[in-house]
């Protein structure tokens, strides 16, 4: 469903060059929820950007459910696949209402029904009607990061890219979205390509995941292998073990307080 195949790119030019990708190869299967993890600066996000088109000077071959991606933004390619952002603060236009919001990329793609369909997807992301005369401001973290949601699912794309989706929200909203998500990915068979340092997360909602290091594939496997103690690479225990020790000592903070 989602093919990327020796993904390479580079920003700069002559000696300023820096290549944040190296030969980078997922393979993602229809309906599948795949991570992508790895440290900070390894190169997930930019993957997610290339498949967007928010990148175009790549080199090497994209493509979503065998149609091939143009190095540019075309209207068939955002029915195909739409991005969720980390920061549902800074990825919803302040002076736009929720309705506008959701309206305009129907009007873009001069699609009719709006009233119908937005009401459908507030119903379906958990949101009454009444957000639709709604500004950001007015909203929570948690029903921010909803209608971006939305916006993402208006022109029913089969593809998700989820970049860190909860990390920007309090950890009792984390669970509500990571759950709606999960419902959405079942009930429209979605596929997802998910960014997030969270290997719980992982566990919980992934088939499958991607470990990057200084913008390579360090290492693919099923998340059964994950949790099971079976990644091949020592910087892949690495990270499990520190995420054991993090769940540790949270609960420990928890059973103190
Ligand atoms: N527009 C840009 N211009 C120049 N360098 C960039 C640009 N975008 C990203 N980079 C560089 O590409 C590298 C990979 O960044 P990327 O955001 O993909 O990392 P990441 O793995 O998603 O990190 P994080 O987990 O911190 O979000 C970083 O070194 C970053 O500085």
């Amino acid at each position: 469903m989602i093919e990327v195949k020796n993904l390479n790119l580079a920003f700069g030019e002559g000696e300023k060059r820096s290549q944040v990708l190296y030969d980078v190869n997922i393979n993602v299967q229809p309906g599948e929820i795949y991570g992508l993890v790895g440290e900070s600066g390894s190169g997930k996000t930019t993957v997610l950007k290339c498949l967007a088109g928010l990148f175009t000077h790549w080199d090497g071959a994209l493509a979503i459910n065998g149609q091939p991606l143009e190095r540019r933004i075309s209207p068939q390619r955002c029915r195909l696949v739409q991005m969720v952002f980390q920061d549902p603060y800074g990825s919803l236009h302040p002076r736009h209402t929720i309705g506008d919001i959701l309206e305009e990329p129907l009007q873009i793609h001069g699609i009719n029904d709006r009233d119908r369909r937005i009401h459908a997807l507030l119903d379906k992301v958990g949101l009454n009607r009444a957000f639709r005369d709604r500004y950001p401001h007015q909203l929570s973290g948690g029903q921010r990061q909803r209608v971006a949601i939305a916006r993402a699912l208006i022109l029913e794309p089969q593809v998700l890219l989820l970049d860190e989706p909860t990390s920007a929200l309090d950890v009792s909203v984390q669970a509500e979205i990571l759950n709606l998500l999960a419902e959405l990915q079942r009930e429209s068979k979605l596929t997802y390509l998910m960014v997030t340092h969270d290997l719980g997360v992982i566990a919980h909602l992934c088939q499958k995941v991607a470990v990057m290091q200084y913008g390579k594939i360090l290492e693919t496997l099923t998340v059964d292998d994950l949790v099971a103690g079976q990644a091949q690479t020592d910087y892949t225990r690495m990270l499990v073990n520190a995420s054991q020790q993090y769940s540790r000592e949270m609960a420990r903070e928890v059973a103190v307080y």
